[in-house]
């Protein structure tokens, strides 16, 4: 591989919590949530080319390719540093869309430190993390790669070293829009904020989850069924279910024992994610 050439990882997270504390006056929601890394994720190949063109080679169903995240954090990191370079972008994509898991916001920031790197531009994650943030609230802790208990929108980030169990996510086959459960009447918005760090034990719940399971029959089936085994939670607005277990065996037991009616898979959690690990070692 040149050096006008990366592979790179592009992680899954976690909302072990998620409270939502008030809405503000532009429609966007105060939260309270605490975010963790998978070991499971896309993989993003980027190849410099020349001529400042900007092309995603991989089609994604629905997603038209200037609408794509990959696409908007690439030309925008290119307008801002007025860099005259283009690139070619391939992605293995493996994270489910709408699944909670953050993969748009995730490409978008694997996207953006790839590019800095091959192009050289030298931004300082502060710099990369604000623009991140003008693409998607969870883009900026993709971008800083360390789990973290975030507040306002998403974007105050405190580092945080919650456990690093394995997982098994459950991908109930439906796509659940951000905005929609956010703009819902009977979502619950009066959450206390939480003033202790880290945060005590006992406050795990998701405030999504009622609006989501009452929407959602796919995601209150996963809900349940897992829930037989573990505590089962879900992550952001959903659609992934999530529970613990102490090892990797544990977890593909469940997971053998559900696959006959849905899809899942099992994955290490992690507090630095992986694609800042493959970073370090460059
Ligand atoms: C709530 C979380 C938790 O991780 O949900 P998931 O998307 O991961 O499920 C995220 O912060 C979501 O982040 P992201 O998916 O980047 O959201 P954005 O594109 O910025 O916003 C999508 C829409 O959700 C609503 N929204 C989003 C974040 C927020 N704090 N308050 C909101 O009300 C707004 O209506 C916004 O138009
Ligand atoms: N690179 C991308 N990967 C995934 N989704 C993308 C991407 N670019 C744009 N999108 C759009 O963003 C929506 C939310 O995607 P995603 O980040 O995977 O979900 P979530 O925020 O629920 O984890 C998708 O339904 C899709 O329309």
């Amino acid at each position: 591989m040149n050096r006008n050439t990366l592979v790179l990882p592009s992680p899954a997270k976690l909302n072990l919590m998620l409270h939502i504390l008030g809405r503000r006056e532009d429609g966007y929601h105060e939260l309270q949530t605490l975010f963790q890394f998978l070991d499971y994720g896309d993989e993003m190949t980027f190849a410099v080319r020349d001529d400042g063109v900007i092309c995603l080679h991989t089609e994604f169903p629905g997603v038209a390719h200037d609408d794509n995240l990959i696409v908007k954090a690439a030309k925008k990191l290119q307008a801002q540093s007025a860099c005259p370079l283009g690139i070619d972008i391939w992605i293995k994509k493996v994270l489910p869309m709408g699944g909670g898991i953050g993969g748009g916001s995730s490409n978008a920031a694997t996207t953006l430190l790839a590019l800095n790197h091959l192009w050289q531009l030298a931004w300082d994650e502060d710099r990369l993390a604000a623009l991140g943030l003008t693409l998607g609230a969870d883009v900026p802790v993709f971008v800083r790669g360390h789990a973290a208990f975030a507040e306002g929108v998403g974007e105050i980030l405190t580092p945080a070293e919650p456990e690093e169990p394995w997982y098994l996510v459950l991908v109930p086959q439906v796509s659940v829009s951000t905005a929609e459960i956010f703009s819902d009447p009977l979502l619950t918005r009066d959450s206390l904020p939480i003033k202790v760090r880290p945060v005590p034990k006992g406050n795990s719940r998701n405030d999504c989850e009622a609006v989501v399971k009452e929407r959602y029959p796919e995601v209150r089936n996963a809900l349940n069924l897992l829930g037989k085994y573990t505590e089962a939670k879900l992550t952001g607005t959903g659609s992934c279910i999530f529970g613990a277990f102490p090892n990797e065996a544990d977890a593909d037991k469940v997971l053998h024992l559900l696959t006959e009616t849905l899809t899942g898979f099992v994955a290490k959690g992690s507090n630095v994610s992986m694609l800042h690990r493959k970073l370090q070692n460059l």
